[in-house]
Order: structure tokens, then C-alpha cells, then sequence
């Protein structure tokens, strides 16, 4: 049977999804964050979907790019980055904007656009699945792996949001000291069964974190541990930190900013340092690997430009014997799926990967994607193996369209000053 994969429609939604009041770095998760859902139409009525960072900057390219995708065949992925490029040509204004430092390492122009290209190329991925009855990882040469294992990912977090502010209510509690952290390390093993923790840092003095991950590593003696402070420490402090938690740490994550950085103190330290920030695009790779500034790159796919291009800097890495995880922001079920596929089809992950989704309580799916064991199960349905709830994505497109601007941009500073007026993004190095 014969297939008709042109696409014919391509819808963008918009969402606010509801966020914790967890603290890193540079403030505050806000109540809500902006994710935006993809999905394309064919011509035989099949429906893939997709997800990415919503904020206003990626919805001005993600609109172009969606109107040019229409008559185009589902399965042209290769086409999508020179779709790509057409529409950076076009929208040269936005192009035009480099702005550097962030949680996501530098926000290059061409970051923004690899982040639009991802959540394209995942609801191209489903809807082909969907017409081939194939699951994703199979379009991608197939899993070698049934479940993918996930961290738990620790976060220091108030109870609540600041007075005042609309917001969801959790049942996390507050986490700002060892005990708080150790509860919440248990609270996740108890309901997820991760058996690896990341413990975001960076929000107190080194020595309160160095207590909390020694707090974890008595707590749970012999499991994998990372600590992740965004970059916030001199070379000096991280050496530091390095020396007093060496004997613990599966690897460190950023602990300086920046590839010289990080070269500087991985000469000095047996500890593996991972990124997610110094490492982001395929034109820092070299320098970061020649300087032997990084022993493990933490994938996003949606700023490294989707599945295959994470397939791509795994075997980049493979290479040059460096290792390969991923690591994750604020996101729903459909990236997690994207998530697991594609970690499921990369031969050597030596590391859990780390996802925000237990942070969620809200989603679009039908059906939440279960952790069991700290993993989650490989899909092999067609597609990406889930389905979109319609009536809660138009619950959470209306709060988009209710809210007046404030907060369509994700901006944790803003979002501390809220409690804190004189909070100013920390210059780094912080410590
Ligand atoms: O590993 C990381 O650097 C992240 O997960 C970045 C995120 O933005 C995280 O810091 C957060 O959500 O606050
Ligand atoms: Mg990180």
C-alpha cells in the first residue's frame, strides 16, 4: 500500500505548564514555563506530534518554519535544516540576537534554530512511525536497550512560590539544607525508584552543597551522585569541591563556566567533568576535546537539533572516547518519549540521563510516561507511543493566551525578584 506522507497541516500550540519554585544559579523557576507543542498533518490523515522550548523567540522562527513545511514530505528530515536556513535568511532579526550566558549555555542564533528544527523533526519522526507502523527508535536503526535509566534530578526548592504569586500547589515540601535534600533524594526513590541523584547547585555557598552531597553519598552509599552548579565557581573553588567530593562523585557538571575553564580544572582533578554548557553545539566540540576540557557531554536534543543529530554527537564522542548522556530543562511527556527513542537506540550510554518531567504534574499526554525502577520502558507502539489530550492542551494553550506577557519568556531572575527586589543575576563566578 502506497502512502500519501506530504504534510499538509502543521499546527503550533503554545503552553504555560506549572513549575515548582525550584532554585538554581540565576534565580528562580517561575510558576509557569513556556513549552510549545508541535504537530503535523499528512495528506493521509496521520498526526505527529512534538515539543520544544516555547519562549517568544523560538515561536517567531517556529511560525515561518511551520508555513514552509506544508507540501513537504514527512520523512525529508535532512530537509528540515535547509528549511532552516531559509527561514534564518527571513528572519534575520532574530537571527541577529546573541545572547550569552544562561542555563543553556550561549544562546547562539543557530542553538535557537537547532531548538525550532528539534520539535519539527520529533513530530515528523511520530507521524512517519505512524504511517510505517515503526516506532521511532526503529527509524533511528533500531533500540539496543528496552528501558532507559533516568537520575533523579535534585533540586534546593521553597515550598511554595512567593506570596502573591498564582501558582500551582506541589507536594515536594521545601528542600534548603542536607536533611531537606536527603528527604527529597528518598521522596524520589520511593516514588520513581531512581538509584542515581544529580543535585542542582550553585544556589548556596560550596560548602552547604559539599554537606548535602556527603549527606546523599551517607544516605545512599554507593550510588551514583553528580553535582551541577551552572558554571557559578572560580577554577579554584571547583577544585575545591572537586578534592572534598572526589571519592563520591560520579562526575561534576559544570562546575566554571566555559571551555578554558573547565580544561583548567579537569587538568587538575581526577573527577570527570560533564557539561551541558560549554559543549552545546558540534563547533565546540573541538576545542573542548582537544583542550580534554570535558569527560561526558550532556545531550538536550532540542538545542543539539534533534534525534539524529544526538545520534550524531554520540558517536562524535564515541570517538574521541568521551562519554555521552543527556540531560534535560522544564519538559512534558512527548520530549521524554523523544528522550527515551533516542537513548535507546546510543550503544554506550554509561549514564543515567536526568529529566525535570517528575517536576511536572501537568502534561498533554493521555497518559503519563511511568518511571519503574528509575527507568523508563522503550516504546515500541508506532511513533513516538503516545497521544495528545486535547482538552488539557487547551487548557494550558488558554492560560498562554490569559497571560499578559509576564510569563511567555522563562526568566528566573525576574522570577526571584519577585521575593527578592534586589536580586540581580549573579555575575560568574559566584563562589
Ligand atoms: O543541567 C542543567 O544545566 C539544567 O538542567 C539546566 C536547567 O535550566 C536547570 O538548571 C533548571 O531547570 O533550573
Ligand atoms: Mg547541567
Amino acid at each position: 500500500m502506497t502512502r500519501d506522507l506530504t504534510i499538509t497541516a502543521v499546527h503550533l500550540t503554545p503552553i504555560l505548564v506549572a513549575d515548582p519554585p525550584l532554585l538554581n544559579t540565576q534565580g528562580v523557576h517561575q510558576p509557569y514555563t513556556p513549552r510549545l507543542i508541535v504537530e503535523v498533518e499528512t495528506a493521509d490523515g496521520v498526526t505527529g506530534v512534538g515539543e520544544t522550548y516555547g519562549d517568544a523567540k523560538y515561536l517567531e522562527l517556529a511560525r515561518p518554519f511551520a508555513a514552509k513545511l506544508v507540501g513537504r514530505q514527512v520523512s525529508d528530515l535532512n530537509g528540515l535544516f535547509t528549511l532552516a536556513d531559509e527561514v534564518a535568511v527571513d528572519s534575520s532579526r532574530v537571527f541577529g540576537q546573541v545572547d550569552v550566558g544562561g542555563l543553556r549555555g550561549v544562546q547562539t542564533a543557530d542553538k535557537l534554530r537547532l531548538s525550532v528544527v528539534s520539535g519539527f523533526e520529533v513530530a515528523c519522526l511520530d507521524a512517519l512511525g505512524k504511517a510505517l507502523g515503526l516506532p521511532v527508535h526503529a527509524l533511528l536503526g533500531g533500540k539496543v536497550r528496552d528501558a532507559v535509566e533516568y537520575s533523579a534530578y535534585l533540586f534546593y526548592k521553597w515550598a511554595d512560590h512567593p506570596e502573591g504569586v498564582a501558582s500551582e500547589k506541589d507536594d515536594w515540601g521545601a528542600a534548603v539544607d542536607p536533611a531537606g535534600v536527603v528527604a527529597q533524594a528518598r521522596a524520589f526513590t520511593e516514588r520513581y525508584g531512581f538509584t542515581s541523584f544529580k543535585l542542582k547547585g550553585g544556589v548556596f555557598p560550596p560548602e552547604e552543597e559539599i554537606a548535602a552531597v556527603k549527606a546523599l553519598a551517607e544516605a545512599f552509599p554507593g550510588h551514583p551522585l553528580r553535582l551541577d552548579p551552572n558554571g557559578a565557581w572560580s577554577v579554584e573553588t571547583s577544585l575545591k569541591v572537586a578534592a572534598e567530593l572526589g571519592d563520591v562523585l560520579e562526575y561534576l557538571e559544570d562546575p566554571a563556566l566555559g571551555t578554558p575553564a573547565m580544561a583548567e580544572v579537569a587538568a587538575k582533578t581526577g573527577v570527570p567533568l560533564a557539561t551541558n554548557m560549554c559543549v552545546t553545539t558540534f563547533a565546540e566540540i573541538q576545542e573542548a576535546f582537544t583542550k580534554g576540557a570535558v569527560q561526558v557531554v550532556l545531550s538536550d536534543h532540542h538545542y543539539w537539533g534533534g534525534l539524529r543529530n544526538t545520534q550524531q554527537l554520540a558517536a562524535v564522542c564515541r570517538t574521541f572516547g568521551v562519554g555521552v548522556s543527556m540531560h534535560s530543562n522544564t519538559h512534558l511527556g512527548i520530549s521524554l518519549a523523544a528522550m527515551t527513542h533516542v537513548a535507546a537506540t546510543v550503544p554506550d550510554l554509561h549514564h543515567a540521563c536526568d529529566s525535570h518531567y517528575p517536576w511536572q504534574s501537568e502534561d498533554v499526554l493521555t497518559e503519563r510516561l511511568a518511571f519503574d525502577g528509575g527507568k523508563v520502558a522503550v516504546s515500541d507502539a508506532p511513533g513516538l507511543g503516545v497521544a495528545l489530550d486535547r482538552e488539557r492542551l487547551a487548557f494550558l494553550h488558554r492560560r498562554w493566551l490569559d497571560d499578559d506577557g509576564t510569563l511567555r519568556d522563562r526568566d528566573d531572575a525576574a522570577a526571584m525578584r519577585v521575593a527578592d527586589p534586589e536580586w540581580v543575576t549573579p555575575s560568574v563566578p559566584r563562589w
